[in-house]
């Protein structure tokens, strides 16, 4: 029961990737991850269906809503989840991600932070791992390098921006700790859109995912 609560909660924090098609290219890795609108949840069908039998504004019409009817039983049931039973998860998820070999070696990580009003998975430790850094020989030249989400308009337009502390964070109109767009030089900080080397690993926040990975959010955008 608990195990199987876990494997649900490891799912909400999907982590992944080599390479990533907007992001400067990886030589060293065959696979790709392509932020596209999959369907999701066995929607996959509706999705499908010919111009004959649907439109393509009814299809999107119907997934729209199975998606929001999907995300109000999450948001419930995540809700109703036993907080003491929800932190040793927490604690569960991100020693498994600690533990890692893909994460031990990982050095450019893009990563959300953790908004516990919306009962996502926590993530501090893992920032604080990525942002201690210590190496071997206290060289920093193995440094891990963090980027974390900034929602820069009503739009939707997110950036990933470059950050070096905990410090760094100041909390939004939505109350989620982003950085901000100067640091305290007044340099404008490193958008991972503009970096020279691709991300090792994403650390993304997500309502659900299907069997094989794909990812249902907040329908933010
Ligand atoms: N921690 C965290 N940071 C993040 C995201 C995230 O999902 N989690 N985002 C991921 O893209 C971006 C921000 N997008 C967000 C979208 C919706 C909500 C939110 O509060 N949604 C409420 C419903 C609000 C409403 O419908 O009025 C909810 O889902 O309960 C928060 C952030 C960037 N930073
Ligand atoms: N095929 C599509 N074509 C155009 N817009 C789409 C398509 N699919 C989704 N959108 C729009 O993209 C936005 C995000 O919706 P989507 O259902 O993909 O959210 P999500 O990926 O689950 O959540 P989030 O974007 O918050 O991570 C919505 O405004 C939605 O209307």
């Amino acid at each position: 029961m608990w195990r199987s609560g876990l494997r649900q909660r490891v799912k909400e924090m999907l982590m992944i990737l080599p390479s990533c098609p907007f992001l400067p290219p990886s030589p060293s890795s065959s696979q790709h991850f392509a932020f596209t609108k999959k369907p999701l949840l066995g929607l996959a069908n509706a999705s499908l269906c010919s111009p004959g039998t649907m439109s393509t504004a009814t299809n999107l019409d119907g997934i729209f809503k199975q998606k929001q009817v999907l995300r109000s039983k999450v948001r419930k049931s995540l809700k109703s989840m036993d907080p003491s039973l929800r932190s040793q998860e927490d604690d569960a998820i991100q020693s498994l991600v600690l533990e890692a070999p893909w994460f031990k070696s990982s050095q450019r990580l893009c990563a959300y932070i953790t908004c516990s009003a919306l009962r996502e998975v926590d993530t501090s430790k893992l920032l604080s791992q990525i942002l201690q850094n210590p190496t071997k020989d206290g060289s920093v030249e193995n440094a891990k390098k963090l980027y974390v989400p900034r929602v820069e308009d009503k739009n939707s337009h997110m950036r990933m921006l470059n950050i070096s502390s905990m410090d760094d964070l100041i909390a939004n109109s939505m109350d989620i700790l982003e950085p901000a767009p100067v640091d305290q030089h007044g340099n404008a900080r490193e958008d991972v859109m503009q970096a020279n080397d691709p991300v090792d690993l994403f650390l993304l926040p997500g309502l659900a995912f299907d069997k094989s990975g794909r990812r249902l959010g907040r329908g933010g955008g």
